[in-house]
């Protein structure tokens, strides 16, 4: 049956992280992105958010583009085509090139609205099985070693089940040994965004001794062929973000021995439905696989909550809690973190009630498109 989408509602917020974020590429301190809404003819709601940061330094999609390109491209294709299963999408949008996060954000949307019509949750809509998700944290480069130390021992004594550490060179081999000392057996990894070339390898392979789960992108952005030469000269294994976009970029990848352990994101691959096909994929091939996180709020974080039970997804994920990113976030409750573990929401959809007074609060801009 078909879904009957009678509005799209883009709205644009603008939300202030409590903490800046620093990565090799920069540091990213205020937050605009786009919060989708579909509603269907009896007023349900289904919600997803965009990932896409205000500069093109993670991927080349901005929140400027993420709104052309919904607005003025896929709304469209979604007014010409009917839509029975959300897995539906993706294939509408398929003649569009790329332009993964805007896509994202309104095939979320309408995975969410589907889930709540059907009365079940977001999770089991995907297939998922786990009711409960382990979670890591992502930490940023800090000034200075003393305060990574701090940071990681609060994390750490929080329950987090895996740190990762964002490293570029000059803040690399001689942080992450310091920190192995003082910390000798937690799980630990690096994520580099991209700041090496093969050049390093000698750096790199300094890393062998540490005993990290991962490196995670250490490479460009749009390589898996160096990755591959990497891979196969280096112990620690290699995590690919910024160069899997879609399950063919998988596939290769798995191929050529480029990586051990892929880090899916909706946003980046073009949405769930396309998640789903690299959680298959690495299911197939034995490849380990977790969630990123793109500093979300809280609608972004219930869908990352909900791909994550998906059976595959055998590592700890970069979904932390709300309180970690945001003051107030815009769902209710908002994401709590118990000794590393997220339980599962059981109400339909994604699980949580939009604060709407909060997402009023937060909305600088907002359009309404009849469907
Ligand atoms: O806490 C999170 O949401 C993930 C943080 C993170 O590592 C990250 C944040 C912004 C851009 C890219 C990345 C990344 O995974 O590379
Ligand atoms: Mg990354």
């Amino acid at each position: 049956m078909t879904i009957p989408i009678k509005t799209i509602k883009l709205r644009r917020l603008k939300m202030t992280l409590n903490n800046p974020f620093t990565t090799s590429f920069g540091t990213i301190k205020e937050k605009e992105f786009f919060i989708t809404e579909a509603i269907d003819d009896s007023g349900n709601r289904g919600f997803g958010e965009s990932v896409a940061f205000l500069t093109p330094w993670y991927t080349e999609e901005t929140v400027e583009t993420n709104h052309h390109i919904m607005k003025d491209v896929l709304i469209k294709l979604l007014k010409e085509n009917a839509i029975d299963h959300p897995d539906d999408v993706s294939n509408i949008f398929r003649p569009v090139k790329r332009n993964h996060m805007a896509k994202a954000a309104l095939e979320g949307a309408i995975w969410d609205l589907y889930a709540k019509r059907e009365n079940i949750t977001l999770s089991e809509a995907l297939g998922g099985t786990r009711k409960q998700i382990d979670v890591g944290i992502s930490i940023g480069i800090q000034p200075t070693v003393e305060d990574l130390l701090e940071k990681i021992s609060h994390h750490v004594n929080q329950g987090y089940k895996r740190i990762k550490m964002k490293i570029k060179p000059g803040w690399d081999y001689e942080v992450l040994r310091e920190i192995r000392n003082h910390f000798p057996d937690i799980p630990l990894m690096a994520d580099a965004n991209s700041a090496y070339t093969l050049k390093d390898i000698e750096q790199l392979k300094k890393l062998n001794e540490l005993n990290l789960m991962m490196i995670e992108q250490p490479l460009a952005h749009d390589d898996i062929i160096d990755h591959a030469k990497l891979q196969a000269a280096i112990k620690t294994p290699i995590c690919l973000d910024e160069s899997i976009h879609s399950l063919e970029d998988a596939r290769k990848a798995i191929e050529l021995k480029s990586c051990q352990v892929i880090n899916v994101k909706i946003g980046r691959v073009g949405g769930l439905t396309e998640a789903k096909k690299i959680h298959d994929l690495s299911r197939e091939n034995n490849i380990d696989i977790w969630c990123g996180g793109m500093l979300e709020a809280g609608i972004g974080r219930a869908h990352n909550i909900a791909l994550a039970t998906l059976p595959q997804f055998t590592l700890p994920g970069d979904t932390a809690g709300s309180s970690l990113y945001w003051k107030k976030d815009i769902i209710q409750p908002e994401v709590t973190v118990h000794d590393g573990v997220i339980t599962v929401p059981d109400k339909p959809g994604i699980g949580f009630e939009i604060d709407d007074e909060a997402l009023d609060a937060f909305t600088i801009d907002e359009e309404v498109f009849d469907i």
